[in-house]
Formats: structure tokens, C-alpha cells, sequence
């Protein structure tokens, strides 16, 4: 830990969003410091992906300020985004299937020497770097066809790499992953955390947030319901958060609606115990 670890990076203040009459942003407040890992966690709708795509400059907010190292910023797009130091990763990344691990990295932002020429020597010597820096295994020389889903998220966390980001937001990184391929990329989000970058990622799986994050985000209907240390929460607590009960299983909104989504997860993550089990079904 450095004195620096808790200065905020990106801030929303007030931050609210509207899709014609649906507000899939309301009041949103949330600080992400230097060097941490947060998780957004919430039910379907719950605006996740609309908060991850507003801090990756896809849309600007109509109330409300972002703040970057405290400064007033609005951004207006992933270029400014990235200009800033904020680097996306999106589900099903785009790779061109013919081209090797190195090119796909530079894709588009092919480095050039002397006279414009297109330096490989440079590109393959940071490609090896950005792979060392996550420890991977993956060659620079592979073919990207040749990858396993889990490689290619790996390869598309390292091409977000190349530019140095402050801010990593990650959507859904171990979605539809296998087991060891998910142990692999959660490994390489703590070792972005170890190499000072901040990580904001969106995660429906609780047992990979409580891996990984230092911070937990419950979104419900738009609005942040809980900012959680992960050390200091619980299975239980977030679960019941996600789906509008109390910690001790009463619902404290739409009744039905609520035993819907518990038992839903219930069954999701099987993780929930008998006596807050007990209590959500008395209160049926
Ligand atoms: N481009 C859009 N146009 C209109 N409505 C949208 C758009 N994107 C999202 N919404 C609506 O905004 C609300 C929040 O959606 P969002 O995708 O942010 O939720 P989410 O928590 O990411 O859900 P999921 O886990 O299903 O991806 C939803 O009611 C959704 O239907």
C-alpha cells in the first residue's frame, strides 16, 4: 500500500442517465480510487453495463459531473476516454482470425519507424512485455484462431495495456469462461492491481467478485444500493441487496417480485443459508 492508494481516480457526482422515459442512471455517486478493484454487481437492468459505458465515454450523462483526479471532465468518447487513461474491455472483443497474437494486439495502431515503416521488431517487443506484465503463457507469434476463449480475453486485457491506463473497466470478464480459464483472468486482474492500475468490473458471479474485489457495488433500478468492502460483507448481504430484501431476508419492496429474484439466485449460487432460507419463504 502507497499513500496514494485511496486518492479517488474517477468520480460521478449526482450522475443520472435517461434512455427516453427509462432512467437507467439515477443519481449515481461512486468514487473509484487509485490501485483498487471494484465490482458492479446487480440483477438484469440494473444499469451495470449503462454506468460502464458512461465512464468509457460510449454515453454522456444528462445530470450530473464525472470527475477525473478530482478535475471536472465530460467524455465524450472512447478516445477521449482513453486519452484520459481510461481503457474498455467489452464482452466478445473483435479480433481479425488470420492474424497472429502481436498484430491483433496493434491492430490499427501499427507502430512505425524511420520513414513510416512498420516497426514489428518494436511491436513484438512490447507485445512480449504487455504478455509478461500478465504473466501469460500465450506466444506473440499464435495465431488468434488458435485461442481459448479465456486466452483471447487475456489478449484483449493486454491490447487495453499497451496505452498505460489508469482505469481498466471490464465487462463481464469471466463470462461463459471454464474454471481454469477463469482462475487465469482473475489472476491477471489482481496482478493489474499489483502493477498500480484501478480495475472497475461488471460480474454477475459472486464467487469470482468475492476473488478478486476490493470494493462490491450493489445496483438495483439504476441507483448504487451498497458500497461494500469485500472483507466486511457477506454472500447473504449482497445477495439481498441485489434483490431489494433486508439482510435477514424481508423484503422491504415489491414482495413478489423480490421472492422471485431470491430464489432465482438461490439456486444460481447455491449459497445462501437455512436460516435466512427459512425467513424469506415465512414471508411469503
Ligand atoms: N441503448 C439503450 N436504449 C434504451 N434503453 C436501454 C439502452 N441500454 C440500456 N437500456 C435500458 O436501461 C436499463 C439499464 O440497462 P443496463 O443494460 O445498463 O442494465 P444491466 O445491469 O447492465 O443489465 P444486464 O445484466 O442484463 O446486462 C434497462 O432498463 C435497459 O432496458
Amino acid at each position: 500500500m502507497t499513500g496514494n492508494d485511496h486518492q479517488p481516480l474517477l468520480e460521478t457526482v449526482d450522475v443520472s442517465l435517461r434512455f427516453g422515459f427509462i432512467e437507467a442512471l439515477k443519481n449515481v455517486n461512486l468514487t473509484i480510487n487509485r490501485r483498487e478493484v471494484l465490482a458492479v454487481v446487480g440483477d438484469n437492468g440494473a444499469g451495470k453495463s449503462t454506468l460502464v459505458k458512461t465512464l468509457a465515454g460510449f454515453y454522456q450523462p444528462n445530470d450530473g459531473q464525472l470527475l477525473w483526479k478530482s478535475e471536472p471532465v465530460s467524455i465524450s468518447n472512447i478516445r477521449e476516454a482513453n486519452e484520459l487513461g481510461i481503457a474498455s474491455v467489452f464482452q466478445d472483443p473483435e479480433f481479425c482470425e488470420n492474424l497472429d497474437v502481436a498484430s491483433n494486439l496493434f491492430l490499427g495502431k501499427e507502430k512505425r519507424s524511420t520513414f513510416r515503416r512498420r516497426d514489428d521488431e518494436g511491436m513484438y517487443r512490447e507485445a512480449k512485455a504487455v504478455l509478461r506484465t500478465l504473466s501469460s503463457v500465450i506466444r506473440i507469434g499464435q495465431p488468434i484462431a488458435s485461442l481459448s476463449k479465456g486466452q483471447r480475453q487475456t489478449v484483449s486485457i493486454a491490447r487495453t495495456l499497451l496505452s498505460d491506463p489508469e482505469l481498466i473497466l471490464l465487462d463481464e470478464p469471466t463470462a461463459s469462461l471454464s474454471v481454469m480459464q477463469t482462475a487465469e483472468v482473475l489472476s491477471y486482474i489482481k496482478r493489474l492491481r499489483s502493477e498500480n492500475h484501478s480495475v472497475l468490473m461488471i460480474c454477475h458471479d459472486l464467487p469470482d467478485v468475492f476473488a478478486v474485489a476490493d470494493r462490491i457495488i450493489v445496483m438495483r433500478q439504476g441507483r448504487i444500493k451498497g458500497v461494500h468492502y469485500t472483507k466486511e460483507t457477506s454472500y447473504e448481504q449482497i445477495i439481498a441487496e441485489i434483490a431489494g430484501v433486508n439482510a435477514s431476508g424481508q423484503p422491504f419492496e415489491d414482495e413478489r417480485q423480490t421472492q422471485i429474484v431470491v430464489n432465482n439466485m438461490i439456486a444460481q449460487h447455491h449459497l445462501i443459508d437455512r436460516s435466512m432460507k427459512r425467513n424469506l419463504y415465512e414471508t411469503q
